[in-house]
């Protein structure tokens, strides 16, 4: 299954409060930074692991687990991107961090980008891409596209909500991506806004507008 919808109680409860007109700036960030750290529990479950060998309280040496292959690159799209870190390097404290720039053209919702800084080795990392809306896709498919042309092979997207269109549009370009969301949303209305959805993510995040 490439969605993955998480209907975790508390998800829904935080999801809930920040869809609420007259969300303040502090309340939203605060929120968008928790749920992004319970999608990241869940986006990385299958994480593999390998034994390691060490020292144990009593003195004995034992066998511990611990995550296999390069640190995880995260990936926030700027601006709204960057909203949901905390919660995310909360869960992964030494993930190195990846950033794009990308923002919509209110006309015609092409994705338009201005900034780009990689980490090295994208070949042996997996990329976690946050961003808190998935609209139209075309902000999450251009940023797969930078990742695929800099070799990264395992890619997974962590939105707050998506719209059904977006989802389909990646999972057409891009069918093995493995998409985390707090809500798959009713669709888009005429300005490309998710419907429900939290309107401009990106606003209510920075405090904009
Ligand atoms: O799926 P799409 O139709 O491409 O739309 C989604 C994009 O739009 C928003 O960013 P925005 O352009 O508002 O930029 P911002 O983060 O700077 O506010 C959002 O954070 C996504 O990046
Ligand atoms: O609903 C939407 C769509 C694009 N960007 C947003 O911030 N919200
Ligand atoms: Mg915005």
């Amino acid at each position: 299954m490439s969605v993955h919808a998480i209907n975790h109680p508390l998800v829904q409860h935080k999801l809930g409060l920040m869809r609420a007109k007259g969300v303040s700036t502090k309340q939203f960030r605060e929120l968008a930074s928790e749920v992004a750290e319970l999608l990241t529990y869940e986006a990385t479950q299958h994480l593999e692991l390998e034994p390691r060998t060490i020292e144990g309280w009593t003195g004995e040496r034992i066998e511990v687990e611990k995550i296999k292959g390069k640190k995880v690159t995260i990936v926030p799209i700027l601006r709204a991107g960057i909203g949901m870190m905390d919660g995310v390097t909360n869960l992964i404290p030494s993930a190195r961090i990846s950033v794009v720039g990308l923002y919509r053209d209110e006309q015609t919702l092409e994705p338009v980008p201005y900034f780009e800084k990689f980490v090295s080795d994208l070949d042996e990392r997996l990329a976690l891409v946050i961003d808190p809306m998935l609209a139209t896709g075309g902000s999450m498919i251009a940023t797969i596209e930078m990742l695929k042309a800099r070799q990264c092979r395992e890619i997974k997207v962590i939105v707050l909500v998506a719209a059904p269109e977006g989802i389909e549009r990646v999972l057409k370009a891009h069918p093995e991506i493995e998409i985390y969301t707090a809500s798959v949303d009713q669709g888009l209305d005429e300005h490309g806004y998710i419907v429900p959805g939290l309107g401009d993510a990106g606003d209510k995040i920075f405090g904009t507008r």
